[in-house]
């Protein structure tokens, strides 16, 4: 079996990635939409959405948000760190996009991140998150700050150091669906209970397994590979 990618995948991861330019995700399900009862009616909807060449991402929000949740369904997957929060896969869908299901303990947050060009779907599936968003650094003004570094390094350094500007928060309860993609910013998600857990449902497409992670005061950023905790319901454990 080869493992490269066929001209049908690698167009659709195009044509995906070019509409993270202008998507910028749905309030209400859709009308005339297909009813989701169970996650595995989301899983096989989800199936015959990326089955198609051109994918509708408008129907994968619609699916996002008709699915009500129930703990029965998604508890095998939920699998808790005492220190930061996890990923636990639920399923790849064929390569074309990633379904996780994220624990959050108490106090757990993420730091300020990217999603390398994707469509990110976040779900509450229990307890409260809060989303903040940044505006994206831009590329021009380092270029040039670094560019003008030549003389005076003190005040240039210091020029170059651009805390990034927040553009909003969110507070998400049960059910409710976030979209975000490297157009519309940066973000960090957080647990902000000290009494209770909260997990969310993601589904990125195309999938990735690395990032940028950006410091705030500086937004300088850096590259991070993404792990998983679990994958199916089992423990993952990885080499040292
Ligand atoms: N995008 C993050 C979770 S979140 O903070 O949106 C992740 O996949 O780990
Ligand atoms: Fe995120």
């Amino acid at each position: 079996m080869s493992l490269s990618k066929n001209d049908t995948d690698l167009d659709q991861e195009k044509y995906l990635r070019e509409a993270t330019r202008h998507f910028y995700g749905i309030e209400k399900p859709l009308k005339y939409g297909p009813a989701i009862e169970t996650l595995n009616d989301l899983i096989q909807a989800l199936y015959v959405e990326f089955s198609t060449n051109y994918v509708n991402i408008e129907m994968v929000n619609h699916l996002m948000l008709s699915y009500k949740s129930n703990p029965k369904e998604w508890q095998k997957f939920a699998k808790f760190d005492r220190y930061k929060y996890t990923r636990n896969l639920v399923d790849t869908g064929n390569g074309k996009f990633n379904l996780m299901i994220l624990c959050w303990g108490e106090g757990h947050g993420s730091t300020i991140h990217d999603h390398s060009d994707s469509h990110c779907f976040m779900k509450m599936l229990k307890g409260e998150l809060k989303e903040i968003r940044y505006a994206m650094p831009s590329t021009r003004t380092t270029e040039s700050t670094t560019l003008a570094n030549t003389d005076d390094s003190t005040e240039n350094d210091l020029e170059r150091h651009e805390s990034l500007e927040e553009i909003g928060q969110r507070s998400m309860s049960l059910n409710d669906v976030a979209y975000i993609n490297d157009n519309l910013g940066l973000h960090r998600v957080e647990n902000p209970s000290h009494s209770d857990t909260a997990v969310s449902l993601h589904l990125y497409c195309p999938p990735f397994d690395s990032c940028s992670v950006f410091e705030k005061n500086s937004g300088q950023k850096i590259n991070c590979t993404m792990t998983f905790w679990s994958k199916y319901g089992q423990k993952v454990t990885y080499e040292k």
